[in-house]
């Protein structure tokens, strides 16, 4: 059977939770899926790093059971209190790096260096990290496709809700004029929490504890995470090259209970929208915004962590893909997709990169 062997980069809620599907999950989805997962490197900032590559890789058992501020790999055999990022991402064998550390909205460091690491070194990348696939989408898809690695990312845009795959693979032969929507799960799931009469600190520490905020939660309620996922949409499905200064960014920040009262008083919710729409001489305007919604408007009743993205096609009209923007296990399983899209790709020949099997299979041949 084939094996993909992992190097986990960053272990927070969202590597952990990934972790947490191959500890619980790995033999059943060996005989789903067809092929196997070890786990061979992870690094963390907090943690150190640990590296093994014999027999059945890192044990996750005892790291599950550890709580998260408690880990500390430097007293393990293959262990650091140093994360060696670039030691263990270009030269630890390695089939796919996942690289969930913290998304950096300014300039996608360190993750970028990450991804691009991997890449160069012919590794495959899975990734929910916003900034390396907004701020260099394009040059890191150009690389992989240069070693034949794969780099994918369906994570950073609605978590394991699979609206990137939908417009990859549904939408041939449509012409898609626009997209809109709710793609921040914590500020979606605080404006509620306000609606139900919570302050907004007390509504942020909620949505932390429950792992669906940024590290700095100021990326989701000034709008920051927002903007990077719609010029992930606008670059993926409308073919475009927005950088952020294209993109008109407002959070939700400046909502205060009272204008929550007059909101619901007039039969209206606040939403933070973000939106893509391409205008008639090609180019593509985008922005990140509230607004007050009517109760029949299709993303008024998108509530919690929940989120929704509306497309606008020539021949469907409104197609809206909808689902978890933000969680833990929600996100870690847009990483297991990306590797299952990886082994569909090793299996059509696309994917070139070096792939390691299981002592059976190299005993059959
Ligand atoms: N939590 C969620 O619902 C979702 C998260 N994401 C993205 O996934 C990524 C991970 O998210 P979470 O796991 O929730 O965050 P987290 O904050 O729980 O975990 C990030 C981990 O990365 C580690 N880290 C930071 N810099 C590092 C470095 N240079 N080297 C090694 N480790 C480093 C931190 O110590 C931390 O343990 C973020 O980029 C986030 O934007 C995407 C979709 C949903
Ligand atoms: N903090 C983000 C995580 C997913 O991208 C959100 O809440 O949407």
């Amino acid at each position: 059977m084939i094996r993909y062997d992992l190097a986990l980069i960053g272990f927070g809620g969202v590597n952990r939770a990934l972790a947490e599907l191959i500890a619980e999950r790995g033999d059943g989805l060996a005989a789903e899926l067809g092929f196997a997962l070890r786990v061979v490197a992870i690094t963390d900032l907090r943690a150190g790093s640990l590296v093994r590559t014999e027999g059945a890789g890192i044990d996750l058992a005892p790291l599950l059971a550890t709580a998260p501020g408690e880990l500390d790999f430097s007293g393990l055999d293959g262990g650091s209190p140093e994360p060696r990022n670039e030691w263990v991402i270009r030269d630890v064998p390695a089939d796919i790096v996942a690289e969930a550390t913290f998304t950096n909205p300014v300039d996608g460091e360190p993750a970028l260096s990450h991804v691009r690491w991997a890449l160069e070194a012919g590794k495959s990348v899975c990734t929910t990290n916003k900034g390396p696939v907004a701020l260099a989408g394009r040059a890191l898809k150009r690389l992989a496709a240069e070693r034949g690695a794969a780099f994918e990312f369906e994570g950073a845009v609605l978590s394991g809700t699979p609206v990137l795959r939908t417009a990859e693979r549904m939408f041939d032969g449509l012409r898609i004029s626009g997209v809109e929507g709710i793609m921040n799960g914590t500020s979606n799931y605080i404006l509620g929490r306000l609606e139900a009469g919570l302050g907004l600190a007390d509504a942020v520490r909620e949505a932390q504890l429950l792992g669906y905020a940024e590290a700095d939660p100021t990326a989701d309620i000034e709008g920051h995470d927002v903007r990077l996922k719609v010029m992930i949409m606008a670059n993926e499905v409308l073919g475009a090259d927005l950088r952020q200064e294209d993109v008109s960014c407002e959070g939700i920040t400046a909502i205060g209970a009272r204008d929550i009262e007059e909101a619901a008083a007039a039969g209206l919710r606040w939403k933070l929208v973000g939106s893509a729409v391409r205008r008639p001489d090609g180019t593509v305007a985008a922005r990140v915004a509230p607004a007050a919604l009517p109760a029949d408007h299709p993303l008024a009743g998108i509530s919690g962590a929940t989120n929704a993205v509306a497309f606008h096609t020539d021949l469907l009209g409104t197609v809206t893909v909808s689902g978890p923007g933000a969680g833990r296990t929600e996100t870690a399983y847009a990483l297991l997709s990306d590797i299952i899209a990886i082994h569909r790709r090793h299996l059509t020949g696309a994917e070139t990169a070096p792939v390691r099997r299981t002592r059976e299979e190299t005993v059959r041949g």
